[in-house]
């Protein structure tokens, strides 16, 4: 069964807490934290701290989605947070495998993340250090964008890369997901559905989370 983690980039800041406390009761399996630098993409969200905040609402693993520059250098502040999972982009740092060891070191999951126009040939060389990858589906930096139909076929390709290695490396996929997309993603073979306003922007999260899973017909 795919996992759907809501991104909580399109909820309503004032809330947070109580809001990840009814994703979780929701049936969410991972809570998705877009953390921007305002260097890497252009908007600025938040830090560590805020992982801090929402740490005792939820058991569920919190999936830091690092957009920052230079993400080496924040690592250690979201491990001592309480992240579960961080992962960086390829197009932010000089120094990839060093940043993946060390959140494997420090217990997290780490995850690989490449950009709609980034090859999938960048994360070759170190997909057998990770847990997973993450294919953006939208340009990072902002909620609420149309998927790309193109990176269905960066998905299908990081399928095949992964499955012909026999690596048990989730593909996540973050950006314009909504009951419609998910569909595809998971046809080319993503395990993990990252998804905002679909869920957010939705009366009923429970609904918008089985429907994004594909239990429930729209
Ligand atoms: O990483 C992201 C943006 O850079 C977000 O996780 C993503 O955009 C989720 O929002 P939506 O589902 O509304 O597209
Ligand atoms: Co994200």
């Amino acid at each position: 069964m795919v996992k759907v983690a809501p991104s909580i980039l399109a909820s309503d800041f004032s809330k947070m807490g109580q809001t990840v406390k009814e994703l979780t009761d929701s049936g969410a399996d991972w809570i998705h934290i877009d953390v921007m630098d305002g260097q890497f993409v252009p908007p600025i969200t938040f830090g560590h701290q805020m992982v801090e905040a929402i740490r005792p609402y939820t058991d569920l693993p919190l999936d830091v989605h690092l957009m920052v520059e230079k993400p080496e250098n924040q690592i250690d502040f979201f491990v001592k947070a309480g992240a579960d999972c961080i992962s960086v982009h390829v197009e932010a740092t000089k120094h990839l495998h060093k940043t993946i060891h060390s959140i494997k070191e420090a217990g997290l999951k780490a995850g690989v993340v490449l950009n709609p126009a980034t090859p999938i040939g960048f994360v070759e060389p170190v997909i057998g250090d990770i847990d997973f990858v993450l294919q953006m589906t939208v340009n990072p930096g902002f909620g609420g964008q149309s998927f790309i139909p193109s990176t269905l076929n960066q998905i299908k390709a990081l399928r095949t890369l992964i499955d012909d290695k026999q690596l048990p490396v989730d593909i996540q996929v973050d950006g314009g997901v909504n009951q419609e997309t998910a569909l595809a993603c998971i046809d080319a073979g993503a395990t993990i559905l990252v998804a905002g306003s679909a869920i957010l922007g939705h009366a009923d999260y429970s609904d918008a989370i089985k429907q994004i899973r594909g239990e429930k017909k729209v």
